[in-house]
């Protein structure tokens, strides 16, 4: 198991040592310093208990700095959270041991093998989640307060995450007051029968700027309206404004806060028995209490006792930390406002946390996001005493929450957060410098105490001019493992401080020199009284001479002394610089650290999402395909063998595609394959063109044709006008011969139808034979057009071939009669006609010559026969 035991006291100064710190503003007080002590007077006066004092408070073995450490209840939200994972488990009254739970940094990074997942810490005394504030005050405050009212500076701060319980620590609420209330109600208990009244002082006194009876009397009138403005709803309001400008879930914090400001009324002192005193042997003394609160906000300085003036534009301002002319830093203009009782200062307490910067943040519903400093001074005014009162000081600092910025993203609260882990950061890197210069006495640093208001303002406790002690205080929830983890490893390294010896002032090395002083006067009297004559003049000279080399002696050391330390202060400057280098690489490894967590939660976040986002589509689809596979179950069958046979055909489809190309190329080769060839086609056509056209010379009907179907035509009209005349006279002879059938009906002699009908018979013979003779003719005609009409056909079947040709019909597309273009003649018109292109033409006297023949008449009409 890991252990992070810190190692007891090391480097306990004695009484006689110094302090060893290397930015101390302490300054050398001389003989006039108590005349002067409050006319500048810094934000702690030095210890001005006597020797003795010093020396009890250093030999009385608590000159470690206390570290304690309370622990806070789980609050029911968080348990409801779970955030009870058994984290935090304390040993003993003086050890706690943290176990890392499974979610946080530290487990993961074990996991990597880096850290360990135990951590072991000790403390002064370790304050348990059951025990209350009364408890608590007494474990931790009762010493301090007795303390102060002895004349010694403190100041108490506490520590933690935010959420943690430090406000609860130091205000408390209506119920539970803090430890503030109670050491108001624990001090005036203690000082209430000598509390300084101002009248019964030594006139001396009136000369101290504080109790200067004008100042005193302004400090009336201011505290007098403070009170009188004290009023609820102004409280309310103002808590509504500074929540409303802060908080993200507002009310919430509004009501929380609210909640203790109600009952102004209450009184502090019920937090102490008024005959609760922790002064025993004061004496004479009498007591002046004033109290002042003030707030480091984003690394401003506002008090928070300065009435926010009314109005859109109410801007606080900002105070300014300045030095008095002994280095000591102070803050300026700060109203320190005189309380003569538990309940004033119980109400100056309430009026400054109306002012105090509250928000809301996720962690906590009213979380402080500022550093707040309630100091309490007590004058002591020694009766009948020439000197100027002494002044000591309690402050109690209630630390903002430091917290891991990935928390707050943006805006106001990231900006604060921000604030605050430096400051905090810079304390740390003060505590851990003091800590070395206190163990490495020969090898000092540089405390950068320079680096924020908040060490300014505590540089003063941790250099002598005050002591010092810590509050730790944490939580016990798994979600703020890292964090509490990091406030814990830092309050080890305090708990290694020791207390810095109070300032040796001036009188002791006053006295030593005025000893030294008159130890040398008293050897330069007895000087003065010894005779120089009594020397001789070789004696003197010889003197001289020794003076002479020891002066020159003296000188050479003095060279190489100035060199030495020349080197000496090169060297820690070095030093300095080389530790200002490392605390920068500590920062930026912290830094790396925390952005390497915030990333890692980020991506883990984005992870989540993502696998929340692919497993929601998932079930989605998978229902989707139920849903469809049911509906295709129900419906048909064929379709569900479908579905089978698409993947098939995809498949096959994808296996295609890489022949794909491979077709493309075939057919590439073949594309250029078919343009050779159609070249060669085209030189062909030319050919096949010259060709027709020596076949189309050749297939021109002759010329003579012409001259042969004319005679012919002739001809047939010849006989065409033959055959009209013997029809005429046929009708001729069929009407006489049905006038005479009519006439021999009538009066009819036999023999004279006879004779009519012999003549017809005759002149019917001779036409017939007329006709026979016609029809030879034209028979014989016949056949010589037969004979044509053959030869040309076999002339137009070769023509015919080539024609078919594609390059001939590219050429000549039309060779059809319907379409020819009009006036054109058609290609070989002389062919024999289709029946339809027969009917159509009546102008061949051919033709005409067979219509004719084809009249009913003449086809019914039988030559030679008898009616
Ligand atoms: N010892 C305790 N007993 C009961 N409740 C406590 C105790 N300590 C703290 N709480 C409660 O825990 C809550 C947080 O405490 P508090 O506001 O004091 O934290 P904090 O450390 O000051 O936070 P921040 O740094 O954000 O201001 C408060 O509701 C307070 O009442």
């Amino acid at each position: 198991m890991a252990e992070e035991i810190i190692s007891p006291n090391l480097g306990i100064f004695s009484d006689e040592e110094e302090a060893p710190v290397f930015e101390s503003t302490a300054a050398e007080f001389g003989a006039g310093i108590q005349k002067e002590l409050l006319n500048e007077f810094s934000l702690i006066s030095p210890f001005l208990g006597s020797a003795k004092q010093n020396r009890d408070m250093l030999n009385d073995g608590n000159d470690k700095v206390k570290v304690y450490l309370r622990v806070r209840p789980f609050l029911e939200m968080e348990l409801e959270k779970k955030e009870d994972q058994g984290c935090v488990f304390i040993e003993d009254p003086e050890t706690l041991v943290l176990q890392a739970p499974k979610d946080s940094f530290t487990m993961r990074s074990t996991e990597r093998g880096v850290g360990q997942p135990m951590h072991k810490f000790s403390f002064s005394q370790i304050f348990g989640p059951n025990v209350n504030q009364k408890e608590f005050f007494e474990g931790t405050m009762r010493e301090v307060v007795s303390d102060v009212l002895n004349g010694h500076n403190w100041l108490i701060y506490t520590y933690g995450v935010t959420n943690s319980g430090k406000t609860y620590t130091v205000q408390g609420n209506n119920k539970e007051g803090g430890i503030l209330p109670r050491s108001l109600a624990l001090i005036f208990s203690s000082i209430q029968e000598r509390l300084y009244k101002g009248s019964d002082l030594k006139p001396s006194l009136s000369e101290v700027r504080w109790l200067d009876s004008r100042q005193v009397r302004q400090e009336e009138e201011r505290k007098m309206e403070l009170l009188s403005g004290l009023r609820e709803e102004d409280l309310m309001t103002s808590l509504k404004r500074n929540l409303s400008a802060s908080s993200d879930s507002g009310i919430a914090g509004f009501s929380s806060v609210l909640q203790t400001n109600n009952h102004l009324e209450d009184s502090a002192s019920r937090w102490a028995d008024p005959d609760d005193t922790l002064l025993q042997n004061i004496g004479e003394t009498q007591f002046s209490v004033w109290v002042s609160f003030f707030e480091i906000y984003n690394e401003f300085l506002y008090d928070l006792l300065e009435q926010i003036p009314c109005g859109s534009s109410r801007k606080r301002t900002a105070l300014r930390l300045s030095e008095d002319k002994n280095g000591n830093p102070y803050v300026k203009d700060l109203n320190w406002i005189n309380v003569r009782n538990a309940e004033e200062a119980w109400k100056m307490l309430r009026i400054g946390q109306k002012n105090q910067s509250f928000a809301s943040t996720h962690l906590n519903q009213s979380s402080s996001r500022s550093h707040s400093i309630f100091s309490i001074r007590i004058l002591h005014l020694e009766r009948g005493s020439e000197l100027a009162p002494r002044i000591s000081e309690l402050s109690l600092c209630d630390l903002a929450g430091s917290e891991r910025c990935k928390n707050q993203r943006c805006g106001d609260r990231m900006k604060e957060a921000n604030n605050i882990n430096t400051s905090l950061h810079t304390l740390g890197r003060c505590i851990s410098a003091l800590r070395q210069n206190q163990q490495h006495k020969m090898r000092q640093h540089v405390v950068p105490f320079r680096d924020s208001k908040l060490t300014r303002i505590f540089q003063a406790f941790f250099t002598g001019h005050g002591r010092s002690c810590m509050i730790v205080n944490i939580n016990q929830c798994a979600s703020t493992y890292d964090e509490t983890l990091h406030a814990l490893k830092f309050s080890a390294i305090a708990s290694q401080l020791v207390q810095t010896p109070p300032l040796k002032l001036c009188t002791p090395s006053i006295q030593t020199f005025i000893m030294e002083q008159s130890l040398e006067e008293e050897e330069a009297e007895a000087d003065s009284e010894a005779d120089v004559t009594m020397f001789s003049r070789d004696d003197l000279l010889e003197a001289i001479v020794a003076m002479k080399e020891h002066l020159l002696k003296e000188r050479q050391e003095k060279v190489a002394m100035e060199l030495r330390i020349r080197e000496e202060v090169c060297a820690e400057m070095m030093e300095a610089l080389q530790k200002r280098e490392k605390d920068f690489s500590e920062h930026l490894e912290t830094e790396k650290e925390l952005l390497e967590e915030m990333y890692e939660n980020r991506l883990e976040n984005l992870k989540e999402s993502l696998t929340k986002y692919y497993q929601h589509e998932l079930k989605e689809k998978e229902e989707r395909i139920k849903e469809l596979e049911a509906l295709q179950h129900d419906s048909d069958i064929p379709s569900k063998q479908q579905k089978l046979e698409q993947p098939v055909r995809w498949s096959l489809r994808v296996a295609s595609a890489s022949s794909l190309q491979q077709e493309m190329n075939l057919i590439k080769q073949e594309l250029l394959g078919t343009k050779a060839e159609l070249e060669q086609c085209q030189s062909d056509l030319v050919k096949k063109s010259k060709e027709l056209i020596q076949y189309k010379e050749i297939v021109e009907p002759p010329s003579f044709s012409g001259s042969l179907t004319l005679n012919v035509d002739r001809k047939l009209e010849d006989g065409q006008k033959h055959v009209r005349m013997l029809r005429f006279e046929l009708q001729k002879i069929g009407d006489s011969l049905q006038s005479s059938v009519r006439a021999c009906c009538h009066n009819t002699s036999a023999e004279k139808l006879r004779l009519t009908l012999n003549a017809c018979h005759d002149i019917l013979a001779k036409q017939d034979q007329t006709l026979a003779e016609l029809q030879n003719n034209m028979m014989l005609v016949k056949l010589d057009l037969r004979k044509k009409a053959v030869c040309i056909a076999e002339q137009y079947h070769t023509v015919q071939k080539l024609q078919w040709t594609p390059s001939f019909k590219q050429k000549r597309p039309c060779t059809n009669a319907e379409n020819l273009q009009p006036g054109k003649k058609p290609f070989l018109n002389f062919l024999p006609r289709t029946p339809g292109q027969q009917n159509m033409s009546n102008s061949s006297p051919y033709t005409r010559i067979l219509r004719s023949r084809q009249t009913p008449g003449l086809k019914s009409m039988v030559f030679g026969t008898k009616y």
